[in-house]
């Protein structure tokens, strides 16, 4: 048996007005954690037009809502340019996972995942599609190191784009080399992609419109968490 498989709905696909009730729903219908999309960015990088999604979501406050409300595993996804000023107050707002992006933290990740797991988080490494696998390793083969890669298998910035198959061989390639860390897919999974993610070797799923847009979203989580499952029986 592999690594346990973990279901995340995307909460960037919930009706963030409800957002603590849409948080139990998705833990009653059988989700293992919940994906949290922070993007953001400071006054003066939107000045500079730096910022590194063209999207706004959530940030400490919202996490510290929902922490009143639910003791589930708020796996969270930082899209910010500055992850390492965020260490802080999402630790104190509750979130369980705190997931960087390798590409604006070449200078800094030891002191980013010092600082995360002084915090009790669980460090994670993210990368967007266009970022070769190999600028990861350094970070998983480190004397502190992360604990999960995030391989983004759509641009990150919004929910409901299509899944990247060439990504899966990232994927293929971690797997083989780590065959016992957390590998995270994010971006378009849902039934009909979920099995060459599985099979490539992902066992934390993220999904968001397939699951919030399903007429039986328990129906949708359990068929992911099979998928894994299944995969991992059969490599
Ligand atoms: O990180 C994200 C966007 O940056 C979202 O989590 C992701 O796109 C999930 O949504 P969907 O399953 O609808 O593709």
């Amino acid at each position: 048996m592999g690594v346990a498989a973990k279901i995340a709905p995307s909460m960037l696909s919930s009706d963030f007005a409800n957002l603590a009730s849409e948080a139990q729903r998705m833990l009653d219908f059988g989700a293992d954690w919940l994906h949290m999309d922070i993007m953001g960015l400071m006054v003066i990088v939107l000045y500079l037009n730096r910022h590194f999604v063209p999207n706004l979501t959530i940030g400490a406050p919202v996490i510290e809502s929902l922490r009143k409300h639910s003791k589930a595993y708020l796996d969270c996804h930082l899209m910010v340019t500055n992850p390492l000023d965020y260490v802080e107050p999402l630790g104190k707002a509750g979130a369980s996972g705190f997931t960087f992006h390798v590409e604006v933290s070449k200078e800094n990740w030891q002191e980013l995942v010092q600082r995360i797991k002084s915090k009790g988080m669980k460090p994670g490494v993210a990368l967007k599609p266009g970022t070769p696998i190999e600028e990861v390793y350094p970070l998983i083969e480190a004397e502190n190191p992360v604990e999960m890669v995030l391989v983004m298998t759509v641009e990150p910035g919004f929910g409901g784009q299509k899944f990247m198959l060439e990504m899966m061989d990232k994927v293929r390639t971690l797997r083989k080399k780590y065959p016992a860390l957390d590998i995270e897919v994010d971006g378009g999974l849902g039934p009909s992609t979920i099995e060459a993610a599985a099979s490539a070797g992902a066992n934390c799923i993220v999904a968001g419109s397939s699951v919030f847009g399903a007429a039986e979203p328990a129906h949708v989580i359990s068929l992911l968490r099979n998928s894994v499952e299944e995969a991992q029986r059969n490599s």
